[in-house]
C-alpha cells in the first residue's frame, strides 16, 4: 500500500478546516453549546499544528517541530476540556493544563534529537495527553448520548494508532528520517491516528445534537420544575391508558391531588420556598409509585396521578399513603423557618366496561377534589364512576385508610 503524505496532509489540514468552519457556523445558530465552541478552538489549534507540519520546507525544523506538535498538544487539552465539560459540567483539572505545558517542555528537551526518536517521543506525548480524556468517555461517556460510544470508540482508535506510531519510530527510527517520505508504516499510523481524532470531531457534534434534541423533547413533556409530565403529556397518557384498559379489561384510577392553603405558603415563606414545597411534593409522590404509574403537573399547585391496572380500593389507600407522607413532611425555606404542607384529593376508577370518557373521568376527579376541600382539606374523597348518569357518589375515607 502507498499512502501518499504530503495528500494526507492535505487532506487533515481540509478536514480540520472544515470541521472548524462547520463548528464556527453552528455556534451562530442554535446549537449554542459552550462544548462546541471549546471543541471548534481545538479543531483550529489542530489546523494550525498541522500547517506547521506542513510547511516544514519552508519554516526552520525547530519552529516546524515544537510549534506543530505544540499546537496540537493544545488541541487535545481543548478537546479533553470540551469532553470534561459535556460529560462531568465542570472545567478540566489544573494538572491537565499542566501536563500539555511539561509535553510542550520536553518537546523542546527533545527537538534535535534524530527524526525517528524525536517522532516517536512527539507521537507518546500526544497520546499520553489523549488517553485521560478517552477513559472518561469510554467510562462515564458510555452511558451518555450513544453519539458519545463513538467518540469514545475513534478516541480510543486514536490511541492505539499513535502508540503503535511512537512505539515503531522508536524500534525503527530509519522510517522515520523524513516526515514525508512515503512508508507503509508511519503513513498508516498517521492517517487512523489523524483521521481518528477527526472524526471523534464529528462524533462530538453529533452527540451534543442528540443532547439539544433529547432537552426539547423533554421541555415538550415535562414540567420543568417538578420533572413531572406536563398537562398535555398527562391527558394523552389518561387516554392511552383508558383505551387500554378497555382492550385488556383491567380498571383505570385517575386522582387529582391539590396543595392546600398554597398561596399561604407563598405569602408568608416566598416563592422560592413555594418552588422548593412543589419538587419535595412530587418528589414524595413519586417515591411511591410504580414504573407504570404517571404523576403530572396539571397546573399551579395541582397535580394529576395516573394508575393503570389500578382497583378503587388500591388507588385510595395509595393516595391516602401519600397524604399522611406530605402531612408528615417538614420543609424548611432559606430564612430557616420550618413549614408543612397538606394535600387534598378527588380519586376515581374508571372499570374496563365503563366506556367513560378521559374527560368525564377528569371531572369526576375534579368534583370529589372540591369536596374533599370543602370537607375541610387533607383529605381523600373517593368518587365512584358511574357509567352513566354523571353524578358521582363520593365516599369519605378517615385519614390512615
Ligand atoms: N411558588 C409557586 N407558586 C405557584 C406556582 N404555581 C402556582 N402557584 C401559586 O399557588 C397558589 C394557588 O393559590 P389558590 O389557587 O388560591 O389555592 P390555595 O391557596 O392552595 O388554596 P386551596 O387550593 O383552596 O387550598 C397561588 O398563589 C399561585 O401563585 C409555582 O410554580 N410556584
Amino acid at each position: 500500500m502507498k499512502i501518499d503524505v504530503p495528500t494526507l496532509m492535505l487532506a487533515l489540514l481540509i478536514g480540520f478546516l472544515l470541521l472548524s468552519l462547520q463548528l464556527g457556523v453552528a455556534q451562530r445558530g442554535a446549537l449554542r453549546q459552550p462544548e462546541l465552541r471549546i471543541w471548534a478552538q481545538g479543531s483550529w489549534a489542530m489546523l494550525g499544528g498541522f500547517a506547521m507540519l506542513a510547511l516544514r520546507p519552508w519554516i526552520p525544523l525547530g519552529a516546524s517541530v515544537l510549534l506543530g506538535n505544540g499546537l496540537m498538544y493544545v488541541g487535545i487539552t481543548l478537546y479533553g476540556q470540551a469532553l470534561h465539560r459535556y460529560l462531568l459540567d465542570q472545567a478540566l483539572p489544573r494538572w491537565r493544563w499542566g501536563a500539555m505545558l511539561l509535553a510542550m517542555g520536553l518537546l523542546a528537551l527533545v527537538r534535535d534529537w534524530p527524526t525517528g526518536q524525536r517522532v516517536g517521543t512527539a507521537s507518546l506525548l500526544l497520546v499520553l495527553l489523549l488517553l485521560p480524556s478517552t477513559w472518561l468517555v469510554l467510562t462515564r461517556g458510555w452511558r451518555s448520548e450513544g453519539s458519545m460510544r463513538t467518540v469514545g470508540l475513534t478516541l480510543g482508535v486514536a490511541c492505539l494508532a499513535l502508540c503503535l506510531r511512537g512505539a515503531h519510530a522508536i524500534v525503527q527510527p530509519e522510517q522515520y528520517a523524513e516526515l514525508m517520505q512515503d512508508r507503509p508504516g508511519p503513513g498508516l499510523s498517521f492517517l487512523v491516528g489523524f483521521l481518528s481524532l477527526l472524526g471523534a470531531g464529528f462524533g462530538f457534534v453529533l452527540a451534543c445534537f442528540e443532547r439539544v434534541a433529547k432537552r426539547m423533547e423533554e421541555m415538550a413533556t415535562l414540567d420543568g420544575l417538578t420533572g413531572c409530565v406536563n398537562r398535555s403529556t398527562t391527558d394523552a397518557l389518561l387516554l392511552h391508558s383508558l383505551e387500554r384498559g378497555r382492550r385488556e379489561g383491567s380498571p383505570v384510577a385517575f386522582a387529582l391531588l391539590d396543595l392546600d392553603h398554597f398561596k399561604q405558603i407563598n405569602d408568608r415563606h416566598g416563592h422560592a420556598a413555594g418552588d422548593a414545597a412543589l419538587r419535595a411534593f412530587a418528589a414524595e409522590v413519586r417515591a411511591r409509585l410504580r414504573s407504570s404509574d404517571v404523576i403530572g403537573r396539571m397546573g399551579g399547585e395541582e397535580f394529576g396521578l395516573l394508575l393503570p391496572a389500578t382497583d378503587a380500593p388500591g388507588a385510595a389507600r395509595l393516595v391516602e399513603q401519600i397524604r399522611a407522607a406530605v402531612e408528615a413532611l417538614e420543609l424548611s425555606c432559606p430564612q430557616g423557618q420550618r413549614f408543612r404542607l397538606t394535600v387534598s384529593a378527588g380519586v376515581v376508577v374508571a372499570a374496563s366496561d365503563s366506556g367513560i370518557s378521559a374527560d368525564r373521568l377528569y371531572m369526576l376527579a375534579d368534583k370529589a377534589l372540591y369536596r374533599a376541600k370543602e370537607q375541610g382539606r387533607n383529605r381523600v374523597l373517593l368518587g365512584d364512576e358511574p357509567a352513566q348518569p354523571p353524578a358521582a357518589r363520593l365516599v369519605a375515607l378517615p385519614p390512615g385508610a
